[in-house]
């Protein structure tokens, strides 16, 4: 995450604790217990520390994890589930529990909260996404805290998150935070798997450089992904223009504050609009083109629009409106962007030159608007 235009630690810091609408994302091993489930007084301090950050003039977007764990006790459970069905049944159990716990501490500062539960296939599809940034814009304008969690008794394996920290990225972009906050059941990230022994923090990270040597790990009984997902969240959030700060819940009041805790990873460049980062992060691929040479410079270096002339083929069976990935010659992913022609049109259209076309086909096959390079 470094080059020319990395913020440094200092400007993160006072990026994420001067931020106007922050993400909070809260693990599950930060707000339950394997013994006793949902924890009310870690919720509640919590709750306290983000109605602070709200009653100070910021909007706040919780990510939630947790369900499935709090779905445990009340099945009589001891151990998270390894089959799907099993962890889903608990989150459908579960998620009750926490959302009610949520509305329930919130409403100690007089804050309503609104439920949203989303897939990877919601975010993928561009009427869908529109619909969550839609609800959630409609949710703060009426002052309501959105909790939003994975709708896990929906979700199948093959199109999960994987995890909420990723989740929590994309909700980043959709709703246009300034800051991301993992809250976790660590300090922050640490050159090694702090219960191991002997580990460091990491104070700041503003750039790949600062990661070498660093080795992230899995989690606990109660989370999902671990350091690894939490790390590889925090890039995809930071190099997508998004500063990151990750801590301990238990200093969710410092965190959420001065900032000073935790890791802070710097943002890269200008942020991305949330339409360049759906199209680059979240949308799924329809099919995908093979560029030549010349059009790869156009579109990656140029920043120009893809004309038919510089595709030398097609893949899949996309209609116009689709993501599709742009490929250099070497199969490598050169950019994607949303096609402006179905498959069968445009494969009549490849390496014509824009004379050579119909008139009503002398149009960019992706527009630069509708373009990000990989
Ligand atoms: N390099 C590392 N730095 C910090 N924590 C690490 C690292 N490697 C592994 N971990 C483990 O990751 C855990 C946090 O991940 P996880 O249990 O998935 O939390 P959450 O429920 O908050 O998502 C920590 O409790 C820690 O034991
Ligand atoms: N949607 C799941 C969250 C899964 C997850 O990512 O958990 P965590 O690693 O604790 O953030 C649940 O609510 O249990």
């Amino acid at each position: 995450m470094g080059g020319a235009h990395a913020s440094t630690p200092l400007s993160t810091r006072a990026a994420v604790s001067g931020a106007r609408r922050v993400v909070v994302k809260v693990g599950s091993s930060a707000l339950t217990s394997l013994a006793g489930g949902l924890d009310p007084v870690r919720l509640d301090a919590l709750v306290d520390a983000v109605a602070a950050r709200v009653a100070a003039g910021a909007d706040v977007v919780v990510v939630s994890s947790g369900a499935i764990a709090a779905g445990l006790a009340p099945l009589g459970l001891t151990r998270r589930p390894r089959d799907l069905a099993s962890q889903q049944a608990a989150a459908s159990v579960g998620q009750l529990v926490l959302a009610q716990a949520w509305s329930a501490s919130f409403a100690r500062h007089g804050r309503t909260v609104g439920q949203v539960l989303l897939t990877a296939e919601d975010l993928s599809r561009r009427s869908n996404h529109r619909n969550a940034q839609r609800t959630l814009e409609r949710l703060r304008v009426l002052g309501v805290v959105a909790v939003v969690n994975e709708n896990d008794t929906v979700a199948t394996a093959e199109i999960r998150f994987g995890d909420n920290d990723r989740l929590a990225a994309l909700v980043a972009h959709l709703v246009g935070a300034d800051a991301l906050v993992l809250l976790s059941d660590v300090a922050g990230l640490h050159d090694g798997d702090p219960r191991l022994g002997g580990a460091t923090l990491v104070r700041e990270v503003g750039g790949d450089g600062d990661l070498l040597g660093v080795s992230a790990g899995t989690g606990g009984a109660l989370g999902t992904g671990g350091m690894a997902s939490k790390l590889s969240a925090a890039r995809l959030a930071a190099d997508a223009g998004v500063p990151v700060l990750l801590a301990s819940a238990a200093e969710a009041g410092a965190a959420l504050g001065a900032a000073e805790v935790g890791t802070a990873f710097a943002a890269r460049g200008a942020r991305l609009s949330a339409r360049k980062f759906w199209v680059r992060h979240t949308a799924d691929a329809a099919g995908a083109l093979h560029l030549d040479a010349g059009a790869v410079a156009a579109v990656v270096t140029g920043r120009r629009s893809l004309l038919a002339a510089g595709v030398t083929g097609t893949e899949g069976e996309f209609h116009a409106g689709d993501v599709v990935d742009l490929l250099a010659p070497d199969g490598a992913l050169a950019a994607r962007g949303v096609v402006a022609f179905d498959a069968a049109e445009l494969h009549t259209m490849v390496g014509r030159s824009s004379a050579d076309l119909p008139v009503e086909l002398r149009r960019p096959v992706v527009h630069a608007d509708d373009l990000v390079a990989g």
